[in-house]
């Protein structure tokens, strides 16, 4: 059993006047098998938060504790857990092999043993035929996996995962991801994942902490953050188009109160004969949807449309309709949903 709970965790930088806090304050209780997506921007404190849990950056205030056990004094190898980074960190002079043994020979196990959960973790990620290769003899997606063997062979009670896909080109970085939801699924080891691209947040998480100047903005399943996200923030920084965020123009439309923000998605908003008078500015063709870009008044309005619908011209002053159920109010001071 290895859940995670963050309890107020801070991390600061530097003394005296050099002082910068980058964690304010994160807390957070992830349920064991759970895969846990930390997504932000660039900046945002996501990766200290992980080698925090790591243990490769010390906690300034807080507590972490891994499968029940407080760990902030622990070393990162007494707190079982395998971390897997971007850069991979494979040894070059060593085969395949041995870079998946190595973590387990320095423990000193028997050599049987270890040949035996390497076999068992290169069938898993299909590297068998690869281990006798150096890693300058492999492609970037199977040298990820080598990363990825080198942690499964550890039998870990938790995996780390920073940034691991991200000099992976699109393509690859979709395969890898299908092969690490694979493994989710297979071994059940909780997970927590750092990533700033929204979409692999999405599509790998069971839940996600997004991330905002080293605050926590919101702790939920994709769908909620989603559909109810919890601040301007997350509602403009989950999603590709954002949501539209309109401060006054409609507001009053919908019974609005002042200081409020109106959120609308792109795609639930509605061209057709009444509605919002909106002009178009520019065009997006992005093959089966079109996004249309209005000034209205002196906001601005994302429109997601598709090819069912006639795609009006630059210029043109076109009607939208919000769905009335789809709307989102935040206050404007705080940015917090009403
Ligand atoms: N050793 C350090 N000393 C001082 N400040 C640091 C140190 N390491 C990180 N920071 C600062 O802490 C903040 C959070 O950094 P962190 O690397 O955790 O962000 P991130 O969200 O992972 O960003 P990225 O996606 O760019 O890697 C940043 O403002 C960074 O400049």
């Amino acid at each position: 059993m290895a859940s995670i709970q963050l309890n107020n965790v801070v991390k600061k930088y530097g003394k005296g006047k050099q002082e910068l806090q980058v964690i304010h304050g994160v807390s957070a209780d992830i349920a064991d098998r759970e895969f846990v997506v930390i997504v932000g921007p660039s900046g945002c404190g996501k990766s200290t938060l992980l080698r925090m849990v790591a243990g490769l950056e010390e906690i300034s205030g807080g507590e972490i504790s891994i499968g029940g056990r407080v760990v902030n004094e622990l070393e990162p190898a007494e707190r079982d857990i395998a971390m897997v980074f971007q850069n991979y960190a494979l040894y070059p002079h060593m085969s395949v092999f041995d870079n998946m043994a190595y973590g387990l020979k320095i423990r000193k196990m028997p050599i049987a043993e270890i040949k035996q959960r390497v076999d068992k973790a290169a069938g898993i990620l299909e590297l068998g035929h690869l281990l006798d290769r150096k890693p300058r003899q492999l492609s970037g997606g199977q040298r990820q996996r080598v990363a990825m063997g080198r942690a499964i062979v550890r039998q870990p009670q938790v995996f780390l995962f920073d940034e691991p896909l991200s000099n992976l080109d699109a393509k690859l970085r979709v395969q890898t991801r299908l092969e690490i939801q694979k493994l989710h699924r297979e071994l059940g080891i909780t997970s927590l994942f750092v990533t700033h691209d929204q979409v692999e947040a999405m599509t790998l998480a069971q839940r996600m902490i997004v991330m905002n100047a080293g605050r926590m903005e919101q702790f939920g399943t994709p769908e909620e953050v989603y559909n109810r996200p919890a601040t301007t923030f997350v509602a403009s920084f989950m999603g590709s188009p954002p949501m539209n965020l309109l401060n006054h123009a409609p507001n009053a439309d919908f019974g609005g109160k002042p200081g409020t923000i109106l959120g609308i998605r792109p795609e639930h908003l509605q061209i057709g004969a009444s509605g919002w008078a909106v002009q178009v500015e520019t065009l997006e063709m992005l093959g089966a949807e079109r996004l249309v870009y209005c000034r209205f008044g002196d906001e601005f309005l994302i429109v997601r449309t598709d090819e069912s619908q006639a795609t009006p011209g630059i210029g043109a002053t076109i009607h939208v309709a919000p769905r009335a159920d789809r709307l989102h109010w935040f206050d404007a001071e705080s940015g917090r949903r009403c």
